[in-house]
């Protein structure tokens, strides 16, 4: 594959959809890919199951032809399997009514009872066409499934999961293996659905690549082989690699300490803490590397912003939200200089959200947690349009990069460029790692990264630390696992 974010690509259901089109104008009929989907659905399940008897549930779309697929392939490998259809089968048309006539068994009418003995439920009753809550038989099956404890193989999604979100509409079976097909989606990746599918198979069914490509592809899942981190240029000195600025909290110096560290760590060649002259001592007697800038009234805040060497700055953390901040953050962003606004920043604008929105000018990345972002983005909630269309609608609104923060953070460009990272650990959810992503994202954009490449990146080595710390992470510990993360990444340094 010659551009490796192409594998990383996700596809929506649309999108998916259209990659099936496309495929078949290629030449590639659905009845191929539906016989292809089910092959690759029993190579996954024989890989990984001992030949027993099997339920195979079916839906009254194509993700129940899948299913019948499936159970003619298992009963042909010498398989028990009973099948079982939710509505009727005459109702079935195109490829799934097809796939019926191919299956010699019988076709039970759906219910708890196909359970009966069974060892394991192969999940085809809806996938991509989900539209609703999963409601009669279907709902009393799932529920069934759940109660004797049943490992479940989902064809293409968990069913209640809906595939662009990974919301649950209803409940959703706890599956120990879900196969999809070309790509991921992205309700593979968000939660609940991510927790929902088990080991995920993304399966090549023999959908043409150039009919993948010609998908939107702006989403992807985070990964390395998106962005590039810069590296310091032998021939240069500390001032090449960035001077990078926290506007820091006169009373709560922790944040601004944390992030400072971090900004350091990944890579920043100079880091400044501004902060009231009062409580100086405190961020220079914990980092002697740090220098400290006085910002006690509006004079020193444009002192600052005269020094163009500063070239990244981060407000919020342990920033006191309020009018003065509310201020500061509004003189800055005029200035159009990069900056990070996490925390205080951001709940300083709660109640006039678009005065801070109007006020973006040059390369801003806006860094809220759930709570944040709901003060923020009121009607833009993610429960009910899903973490990544809220996300991206942020981003559009704002004209900021927003990273919507969580176990499954979703990081979105106002050109509708978006990622789902996918690599952090529960262990993060503890004070201050946000003040910690926040100077990663802050040192990255002082070494020239753009907004939208930097706060990826940096959300990237975010859960890379936590990961390479683990259970029992506090947050300091996540500047210090970094060069660890960044050996780990660049290899060894070259020895010449
Ligand atoms: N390229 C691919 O990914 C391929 C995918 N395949 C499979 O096709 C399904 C999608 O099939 P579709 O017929 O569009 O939808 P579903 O089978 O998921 O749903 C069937 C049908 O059910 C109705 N419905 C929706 N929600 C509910 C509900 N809560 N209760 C009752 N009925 C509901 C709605 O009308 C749907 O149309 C995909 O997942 C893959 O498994 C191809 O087989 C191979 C290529
Ligand atoms: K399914």
């Amino acid at each position: 594959m010659s551009d490796p974010s192409a594998a990383l690509r996700l596809l929506t259901v649309a999108e998916s959809a259209a990659a099936d089109h496309a495929a078949a104008v290629a030449g590639v009929p659905g009845i191929r890919l539906m016989e292809n989907a089910g092959q690759r659905v029993v190579e996954a399940l024989t890989a990984r199951f001992a030949r027993g008897p099997v339920a195979v549930l079916c839906g009254p779309g194509n993700n129940g032809g899948d299913g019948f697929v499936i159970a003619r392939r298992l009963a042909e490998a010498g398989w028990p399997v009973r099948l079982g259809l939710l509505g009727d089968p005459a109702a079935l048309t195109g490829d799934a009514a097809h796939m019926r006539d191919a299956w010699a068994g019988p076709v039970e009418p759906l219910s708890p009872a196909l359970l009966e003995g069974a060892g394991l439920a192969v999940d085809a009753l809806f996938g991509a066409g989900l539209t609703r809550p999963l409601e009669g038989v279907a709902a009393e099956v799932i529920a069934a499934l759940g109660q004797r404890r049943l490992p479940v193989v989902a064809v293409d999604l968990p069913s209640g999961i809906a595939g662009d979100t990974g919301l649950a509409l209803g409940e959703a079976p706890d599956c120990a293996l879900t196969v999809t097909f070309a790509r991921a989606k992205p309700g593979h990746w968000l939660l609940p659905g991510r927790l929902k599918r088990g080991e995920l198979v993304v399966a090549d069914i023999g959908i043409p690549e150039a009919a993948v490509a010609a998908q939107d592809g702006r989403l992807w899942l985070n990964d390395p082989a998106l962005w590039t981190l810069p590296r310091p240029d032998p021939a240069g000195h500390k001032y090449s690699r960035g001077h990078a600025l926290v506007v820091g909290g006169g009373r709560l110096t922790g944040a601004g300490r944390l992030a400072a560290r971090a900004a350091r760590r990944v890579g920043a060649g100079l880091l400044s803490v501004a902060a009231p002259a009062a409580v100086h001592a405190l961020y220079a007697g914990d980092q002697p590397g740090v220098m400290v800038r006085p910002l006690d009234g509006p004079g020193d805040l444009d002192a600052l912003l005269t020094d163009s060497r500063l070239n990244a700055w981060l407000l919020g953390p342990g920033g006191g939200a309020g009018e003065v901040l509310a201020g500061r953050v509004l003189t800055v962003l005029a200035s159009g200089r990069p900056v990070v606004l996490d925390a205080d920043a951001l709940t300083s604008f709660a109640e006039a959200p678009q005065s801070l929105f109007r006020a973006v000018r040059g390369p801003a990345v806006l860094t809220p947690h759930g709570g944040e972002f709901a003060r923020l983005f009121p009607d833009l909630d993610p429960a009910r349009l899903g973490r990544l269309e809220a996300t991206r609608a942020a981003a559009r609104r704002s004209g900021a990069v927003v990273v919507l923060k969580a176990f499954d953070s979703v990081v979105a460009a106002p050109d509708g460029r978006a990622v789902i990272n996918a690599n952090a650990v529960p262990d993060l959810a503890s004070a201050g790692t946000g003040d910690v992503l926040a100077g990663f994202v802050l040192g990255l954009l002082a070494q020239g990264m753009a907004p939208f490449e930097a706060t990826c990146a940096a959300v990237w080595l975010h859960g890379a630390a936590g990961r390479a710390v683990g259970p029992g992470l506090i947050a300091e510990d996540l500047p210090e696992a970094l060069p660890g993360v960044l050996r780990h990444l660049f290899g060894a340094p070259d020895p010449r």
